[in-house]
């Protein structure tokens, strides 16, 4: 479902070359939930803009549902969904239900799969007592749980999400972690995200990579990440030997 094979992206600033990314290969199958983590400036928004298109990588391939992100935007955004939790998708001034409204006509799906997408995602997003309110009126909170809702309402296959739960309580975090995880074991979609939160990784994701340097520097499942450090008993210090021991 996302496939990035020896995919590197250079930036030019000034009269230096900045590899972001370098040399990156990664599967990901069909129905996955997969977390990558990196300390800070390690590539992983870097990586997550050329799977949705809005870079197109410098070396290598990067392919999407069979898809090249930066050649076939349109056509992939109907099998995708994205949202950066440091930045809203959605419309600042217009109430949440509007921008809904629009994404139905961006995606064109019809009235009556709209509806009843909707309704499902008011219920399980809680998202009734403000459907009505203008995004820039809504809390950190209520703001992404309307960025996934807008995400999902074209029912992607995949699911990419950059830093999801960042700024929001223990309650908050807990309910979207919920309903990730109730996204990808009852609708199949495959999710992969970028966090700081270990808790994240912790409690969602079966299928960690961490990326250092630009490089893809672990790729395993959770019990292999604490096995990368034995004798350390939590995933945080496990995590901290790895970052301070090169990945950054
Ligand atoms: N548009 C750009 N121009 C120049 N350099 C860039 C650009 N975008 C990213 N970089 C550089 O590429 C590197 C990787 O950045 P990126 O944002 O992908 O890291 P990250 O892992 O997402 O970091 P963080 O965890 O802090 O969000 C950094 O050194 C950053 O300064």
């Amino acid at each position: 479902m996302i496939e990035l094979d020896r995919a590197g992206r250079s930036f030019k600033v000034k009269r230096n070359v900045v590899h972001a990314v370098r040399d990156l290969s990664l599967t990901v199958t069909a129905g996955e939930f997969v977390g990558c983590l990196g300390p800070n400036g390690a590539g992983k928004s870097t990586t997550i803009k050329m799977l949705c298109g809005i870079l197109t990588p410098t070396s290598g391939t990067v392919r999407v549902a069979g898809l090249d992100p930066s050649r076939r935007r349109t056509a992939l955004a109907r099998r995708l969904g994205v949202v950066f939790g440091q930045r809203t998708t959605l419309w600042w001034d217009l109430p949440l239900v509007d921008s809904f409204a629009l994404i139905r006509h961006l995606y064109q799906v019809d009235r009556v799969t709209f509806r009843a997408r909707l309704a499902e995602l008011t219920e399980t997003l809680d998202l009734g007592a403000f459907l009505r309110t203008p995004v820039r009126q809504l809390s950190l909170g209520q703001r992404m749980r309307g960025d996934l809702a807008a995400a999902l309402l074209h029912a992607p296959d995949v699911l990419v999400l950059d830093e999801p739960t960042i700024g929001l309580d223990v309650v908050s975090k807990a309910g979207i972690r919920d309903f990730l995880r109730r996204v990808n074991a009852e609708r199949g979609t495959t999710v992969l995200l970028t966090t700081h939160d270990l808790g994240d990784i912790e409690r969602l994701c079966r299928r960690v990579v961490l990326i250092g340097h630009g490089r893809l520097a672990f790729d395993g499942s959770l019990e292999e990440l604490m096995a990368t450090a034995p004798g350390q008993s939590s995933i945080e210090e496990v995590v901290t030997r790895l970052y301070t021991a090169g990945t950054q």
